[in-house]
């Protein structure tokens, strides 16, 4: 975990939300969060930029959740309210309250919180955590909520990160379509043109959930062995996948739909079911293999294939993962390391991006990323000085 000093060339400059609306053209030291679906942790990113290039990556740091915590997070998934929400919600509170305090020079937070439950369209979508709240707690200006603009405006919400992604094709200077793949509890993958202007430009960007990746994985090492997971695959390299399940699971209408497209963590329930008869290995390499079909079906809705497949999150560690993929996804397959990037910060990383944007009032979501009718600018900012 690195606390330094954020390497910006410009200084941090505290910003005057008050000129919102005439778009801000400075450059901020942002400070982006995200608790993913995995439940892993807190990630926590500094990144310097104006909200269409990033001007540099500063320090960056991981606030495990506890046993206890992660327990209460999991009682909390899937619920819309209750006291089971509310405790969780005091989980994430606490634990960015904790590993945010601990960044000098940041002009501004990025606050995703802990996705609870997503139906967009439905009941819509929940991130628990009171980000004014934590613009109190920090005294910094806080932007938070970033889902549901989205989904009021007809989108799904959610991949949020792809504007992120294109600001990183241009920077590490794509020249030919290339796609990010990230591999958290669940997946999604964005296609990127990196010749158009802007990411909400037609074409510039299609964006989606590809399927489970690693959930319904951790999930059975919790139940099979006591496990938070299968470390590096190990398991998985040992099984052999049931091509049955397979083709059974990539029946799910899931994949029939066109995209964009997004998933709760838990949107595909049967699959527990579907390896319970198997022995752990090939369990565990069953539900590998479907995260890699479920890549392989979401390359072929690309426009056209990427020049490379850039995978972040933690299931690019996961080296069973990563070769089937690699043999689903009939592109160049590599973690974004070797194109110089952290697949372990890039999407805190995006929502410190994502909140620069949405201080300058420029969209987060467009047609191509969310469904979103018009490219549309999501997320709330808190003042600390606010009720
Ligand atoms: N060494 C490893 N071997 C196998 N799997 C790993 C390894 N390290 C992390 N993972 C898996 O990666 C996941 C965590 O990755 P990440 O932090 O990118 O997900 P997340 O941000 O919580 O989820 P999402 O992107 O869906 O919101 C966990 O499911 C974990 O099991
Ligand atoms: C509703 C929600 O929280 N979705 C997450 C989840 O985790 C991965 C995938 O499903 C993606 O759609 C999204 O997160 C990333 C950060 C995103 O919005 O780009």
């Amino acid at each position: 975990m690195s606390h330094g000093l954020v390497p910006s060339r410009r200084s941090a400059q505290s910003i005057g939300f008050a000129d919102r609306e005439e778009k801000m053209t400075q450059t901020l030291t942002a400070l982006g969060a995200m608790s993913g679906t995995s439940l892993d942790g807190v990630d926590a990113a500094v990144l310097v930029t104006d909200g269409e290039t990033v001007e540099s990556f500063g320090s960056s740091g991981y606030r495990p959740y506890g046993d206890a915590e992660r327990a209460t997070l999991r009682a909390a998934l899937g619920r819309w309210d209750g006291d089971a929400v509310e405790a969780a919600a005091r989980v994430v509170e606490r634990a960015h309250a904790e590993i945010l305090s601990g960044f000098p020079g940041v002009a501004l937070v990025g606050f995703h919180g802990q996705t609870l439950a997503h139906e967009p369209r439905g009941r819509g979508t929940l991130q628990v955590g009171d980000g004014a709240w934590l613009a109190r707690v920090l005294g910094l200006p806080v932007v938070w909520d970033f889902r549901s603009e989205d989904v009021r405006h007809g989108g799904e919400g959610a991949p949020l990160a792809p504007f992120y992604h294109w600001a990183l094709a241009r920077w590490i200077g794509a020249t030919e379509p290339v796609a990010f793949l990230n591999l958290g509890g669940v997946g999604n993958v964005t296609w990127i043109d990196p010749s158009r202007e802007r990411p909400e430009e037609e074409g510039a960007l299609l964006a989606f959930d590809t399927g489970p990746a690693n959930a319904p994985l951790d999930d059975l090492m919790l139940r099979r062995r006591g496990l938070p997971r299968d470390e590096d695959g190990g398991l998985a390299g040992q099984g052999k996948p049931s091509r049955e399940v397979v083709e059974r699971f990539l029946r799910h209408p899931y994949f029939g739909r066109r995209p964009p497209k997004s998933l709760d963590r838990d949107d595909f329930p049967a699959l527990a079911s579907l390896v319970e008869h198997l022995p752990d290995a090939d369990a565990a390499a069953t539900l590998v293999a479907c995260t890699a079909e479920a890549v392989g079906q979401a390359m072929m809705r690309c426009p056209r294939p990427p020049s490379r497949l850039l995978v972040t999150g933690g299931g690019r560690r996961n080296a069973t993962m990563m070769a089937m993929i690699a043999r689903a996804a009939q592109c160049p397959v590599e973690p974004v390391e070797s194109a110089g990037l952290d697949g372990d910060m890039l999407e805190a990383q995006a929502f410190a991006f994502l909140a620069v944007r949405v201080a300058r009032g420029l969209p987060t979501s467009a047609p191509g990323t969310t469904g979103v009718p018009e490219p549309t600018c999501g997320g709330r900012l808190s003042r600390p000085t606010e009720g």
